[in-house]
């Protein structure tokens, strides 16, 4: 498989790409165009905050499975277009966050102490002490927009500085508020009103694109400082411009810019803006993190399995991934029965946890159940990314339910599949850590190990059955490994379930299905 690197990232990440035997191209100064035409060779692209991986850029990435973002804002990668054709996108969102959040404070500092002015004007070989004094942090109040991974940092780093911190979050709870030390703000207006600084820490959405802007700066104090390490224009830059010029705004530290390279913003003429060209996550650590994180993460995804830093999949940590990897497995596998014994159109997907895994993180599992459900009717690609989607486009309703209480099972999952004629029902369980189970298949119960290759039979519940179908696959050298026959209340026919060691061919199939008493007959892959 081939991995285009586009933006520089650590060569210990590329290494770690070339050990898996990945054939890695690092090409960091491709013309847009230039991108354009070869990105059809890859399978995977690894990209910084640069390169826009858009509509446009899948039109042409027609083999493309995995979009690496090594770094935390994916505001440059059209997620949805990558949802819809199944590309998962993987970043690093913890990898450089200390950075981030040293770099805020670095800027912080230069833009409140003329740092970089006077050291311009000291190389120029003037030595002049005037109009560059500056401010103390102490006792003064810092306003930070958006609590996460970034602004928590940085608000616990303040508070040693003496600071008072308070924050406008609506997205995140009372406790992580407490647990930083930082008053809870309900309204912008109220943390503006009341910051002596102000830094912002969301990323860059259609809500926070521009919300500190003239408004806000109205009801500011006089003298504000800001600072974005963000993304560039959640501070308004027009808006910041004429708030300095004006007065109003005492200082700022930029990063981060709307359109980026940029040489010509109006806010570099302004001596008490101090900016930085998005250096945020610049420094060793955080490169070799991003870098040696990205490339694994391409690498898990490539090779299909679960990623927890996936941004288009339910986030999960790698712990709670770990836990529910049986039970992928098992979803998957219950999925992939249905088309292969009934053929009726889906209409409902029902799926029931019960036990153990009823207090897990299941939505995955869920999507597992519709992977393995879809992909074996779908000639498209269909993965953890599209699987709802799919089911969405087709009319398929999925719901969702838990029952904790305990039941035969330490453990259950129960896909329940109705199409306009009856509902079909499939279970399975997941014995120690992942010996899996199929324990039911429409009414009938089994303790069932899922295996490659599996055959399926409906049987007169009467003396012979067995020994027909044995006799059969054995004069077409087809070795049976295990059988299970159940049945169902007193029913005529009783299911039949064979795990062989290689493929029916289709005639053994007709064969075996004209036999007396037998009907049904399917051969399963998983
Ligand atoms: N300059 C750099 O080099 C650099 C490096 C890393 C990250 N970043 C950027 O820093 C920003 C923060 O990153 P993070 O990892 O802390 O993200 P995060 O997702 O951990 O935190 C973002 C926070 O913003 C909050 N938020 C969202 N919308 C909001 C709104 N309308 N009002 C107030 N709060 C809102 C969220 O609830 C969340 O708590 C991102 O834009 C990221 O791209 C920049
Ligand atoms: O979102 C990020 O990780 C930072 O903005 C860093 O972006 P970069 O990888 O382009 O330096």
């Amino acid at each position: 498989m081939k991995v285009l690197v586009a933006e520089k990232i650590a060569q210990q990440g590329i290494d770690v790409l070339i050990a898996e035997n990945l054939q890695v191209d690092v090409k960091m100064d491709l013309s847009r165009e230039e991108l354009l035409n070869v990105i059809e060779e890859y399978d995977a692209i690894i990209v910084r905050s640069v390169t826009k991986v858009n509509e446009e850029f899948y039109k042409r990435a027609k083999n493309l499975r995995v979009v690496g973002r090594a770094g935390n804002g994916v505001d440059n990668i059209d997620m949805e277009g990558a949802t819809k054709r199944g590309i998962i996108v993987v970043n690093t969102p913890e990898a450089n966050t200390v950075s981030a959040a040293e770099h805020t404070i670095g800027l912080l500092l230069s833009s409140i102490r003329n740092i970089a002015q006077a050291n311009n004007r000291i190389k120029s070989r003037v030595w002049d002490r005037s109009n560059l004094k500056g401010v103390e942090l102490q006792g003064k109040t810092l306003g930070v927009v958006g609590l996460g991974r970034i602004g928590s940092l940085v608000a616990v780093r303040m508070q040693s500085f003496g600071m008072k911190v308070i924050a406008y979050d609506p997205y995140i709870t009372d406790a992580r508020f407490k647990k930083f030390g930082v008053e809870k703000k309900e309204k912008l207006e109220d943390l503006v009103q009341e910051s002596d600084f102000i830094t912002v820490h969301t990323p860059k959405t259609d809500e926070t694109f521009g919300m500190i802007g003239d408004e806000e700066f109205k009801v500011a104090k006089k003298g504000v400082r800001v600072v974005n390490c963000a993304r560039g224009g959640i501070i308004n830059e027009e808006a910041l411009v004429k708030a300095i010029k004006e007065g109003i705004v005492a200082s700022a530290g930029i990063d981060v810019l709307v359109n980026e390279p940029n040489t010509t913003s109006p806010l570099l003429d302004l001596d008490n803006v101090v900016l930085t060209p998005h250096l945020g996550a610049d420094t060793e650590e955080a490169q070799y993190n991003v870098g040696v994180t990205v490339a694994h993460e391409v690498v898990s995804a490539l090779e299909g399995d679960m990623v927890p830093n996936a941004v288009n999949l339910p986030t999960l940590h790698k712990n709670e991934l770990d836990a529910i990897k049986a039970y992928l497995r098992l979803g998957e596998t219950l999925g992939k029965l249905y088309h292969q014994l009934e053929k009726d159109p889906v209409e409902k997907v029902e799926i029931v946890y019960s036990g153990e895994i009823a207090n897990m993180e299941t939505t995955t599992v869920t999507l597992g159940v519709l992977k393995g459900l879809f992909e074996t009717i779908l000639k498209e690609r269909v993965n953890y990314v599209n699987a709802s989607l799919i089911a969405k486009n087709r009319g398929v309703d999925v719901v969702e339910s838990k029952e904790t209480s305990e039941g035969k099972y330490l453990n259950l999952i129960q896909v329940k599949i109705s199409s306009k004629y009856k509902t079909f029902t499939l279970a399975g369980t997941v014995f120690g850590k992942d010996d899996l189970r199929i324990v039911e298949v429409n009414g009938y119960e089994f303790d069932v190990a899922p295996s490659p290759c599996m055959l399926v039979a409906m049987n007169l519940d009467k003396p012979g059955m067995i020994g027909q179908i044995g006799t059969l696959l054995g004069v077409s050298k087809i070795n049976i490994a295990t059988m299970q026959v159940s049945r169902k209340n007193g029913a005529e026919w009783a299911m039949m379930f064979l795990t062989v060691d290689s493929e029916v061919s289709k005639e053994s199939l007709k064969l075996i299905g004209g036999l007396e008493g037998i009907s049904n007959v399917q051969f399963i892959r998983l």
